[in-house]
């Protein structure tokens, strides 16, 4: 059984060899993309030196020992600042993003100024309130590097640059299963003898719209070796990735890892994670794919801890995120508990962190700690990692990974 870095790594590092085609995808379109080249800055930014006030831009010289100034003209910000040249003593009447004239070397905003007769008052300070030309960002600059998750801020930077478009990896596309007779639809809702609702797979399609995924609802499997190859190869020959919950462990009910290996290659089986211990990866492939697969151990919250830990990360690369990048966030947190544990597996339990009053991250672990016990994920908003074989005292440093 891997321990869950080396599991972690070795996922990963698979799955960078397998990047999806790049399209062009216009701005309005790509957040939450990930870029698959780096952009280029085509001007400098700002593009011209500018106004940072409402008020009058003035040519302060040495030669101008009183602080008056002759008022020539306006500049609006949209106007055209060629026409106008301030000599020393000279000033004009300028607007915020205005483009500053040839000689200007000093803003004063209009509140700290009087103008009486086409005569300007201020004290001006040599340089202040003009944003210069190329400051924030010079033409030939890297502007967005390949692997970055394009957010808001992103995209308006590439926007400030006249990108009307940007080169983005293809969304991926993902196939969900859930595994067992005794699952039933939750709009189904009088329950079987026996039967319980499908809680995973809808846990899975929420989370993989969030991502920005394409996802296809591959329903639920039954407990049939057949029926679950031949919906697996379907899926393989139609989406990048398959994701099932459940059947991967030793029950001889249990046929989604002996099905992998049958129809394609199982790469991994079986983890040191509390919960998560059946978790699977391989891949099948098929005459127009290679679909990587990975099978989530049917406890919910064993669903909830590998998707986390191990399948977002894992999505995140193969839509072109660097491995590194893709790790899990983590933080540092004081415990505010107290447990022994003697277990071989590292642990992920559920957790509420806050900050005091000082500053300091303290974490919480939540009641409920059962793998079948999705309660806690609902309002947990961090998972607090335990490693083997220990013993947390209140006030220790633990690893906890927000969600
Ligand atoms: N003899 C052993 N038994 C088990 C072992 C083991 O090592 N030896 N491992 C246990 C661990 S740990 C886990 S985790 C589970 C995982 O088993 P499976 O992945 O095969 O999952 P199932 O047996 O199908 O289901 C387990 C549990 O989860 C419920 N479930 C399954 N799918 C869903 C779903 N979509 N929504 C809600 N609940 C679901 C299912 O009814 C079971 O209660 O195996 C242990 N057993
Ligand atoms: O590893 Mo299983 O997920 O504990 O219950």
């Amino acid at each position: 059984m891997l321990d869950y870095q080396t599991a972690l790594t070795q996922l990963l590092s698979t799955l960078e060899l397998r990047r999806p085609s790049i399209q062009s995808t216009p701005l309005h379109q790509a957040q939450g993309r990930v870029l698959a080249h780096d952009i280029k800055a085509q001007y400098d930014s700002p593009v011209f030196d500018n106004s940072a006030m409402d008020g009058y831009a003035l040519h302060l010289g040495h030669s101008h020992s009183n602080n008056t100034f002759e008022l020539t003209g306006r500049i609006a910000a949209g106007d055209d600042a060629s026409a106008h040249e301030l000599l020393c003593g000279q000033a004009i009447r300028i607007f915020t993003g205005a483009p500053l004239p040839a000689g200007a070397n000093a803003v004063v905003p209009q509140e700290s100024a009087q103008v009486e007769h086409n005569q300007l008052k201020c004290e001006p300070q040599l340089g202040q309130h003009i944003r210069r030309r190329g400051e924030d960002i010079q033409a030939g600059d890297l502007l967005l590097a390949a692997g970055q998750i394009l957010n808001p801020a992103a995209i308006g930077l590439a926007a400030s640059q006249g990108y009307a478009e940007l080169p983005v990896y293809a969304p991926l596309s993902v196939t969900v299963f859930s595994s067992g007779n005794e699952l039933q639809e939750p709009h189904n809702n009088a329950l079987a003898a026996g039967a319980i609702f499908d809680a995973n797979r809808y846990q899975l399609l929420a989370w993989l719209h969030q991502l920005g995924c394409h996802v296809v609802d591959g329903e639920i499997l039954p407990d049939q070796r057949d029926e679950t190859e031949k919906r697996l190869h379907d899926a393989a020959n139609n989406t990048d990735v398959i994701l099932t919950s459940g059947g991967v462990s030793v029950g001889e009910e249990d046929h989604l890892k002996a099905s992998l290996e049958a129809i394609g290659v199982l790469q991994q089986w079986k983890l040191l994670i509390k919960p998560g211990k059946p978790f699977a990866w391989g891949s099948i492939q098929t005459s127009t794919r290679m679909s990587t697969v990975m099978m989530l151990p049917g406890n919910p919250v064993a669903t909830f801890v590998t998707f986390k830990m191990l399948v977002e990360p894992a999505l995140r690369v193969l839509s072109g995120t660097s491995t590194h990048k893709a790790q899990p966030a983590h933080l540092k947190a004081q415990a505010s508990f107290s447990l022994h544990k003697t277990e071989m597996r590292r642990e992920f339990l559920r957790g509420v962190m806050r900050c005091d009053e000082h500053g300091v991250l303290h974490v919480e672990k939540l009641s409920n700690q059962g793998s079948h016990m999705l309660s806690a994920c609902a309002v947990a908003n961090a998972l607090i990692e335990i490693p083997p074989n220990t013993t947390v005292n209140a006030g220790d440093v633990l690893t906890i990974y927000p969600l």
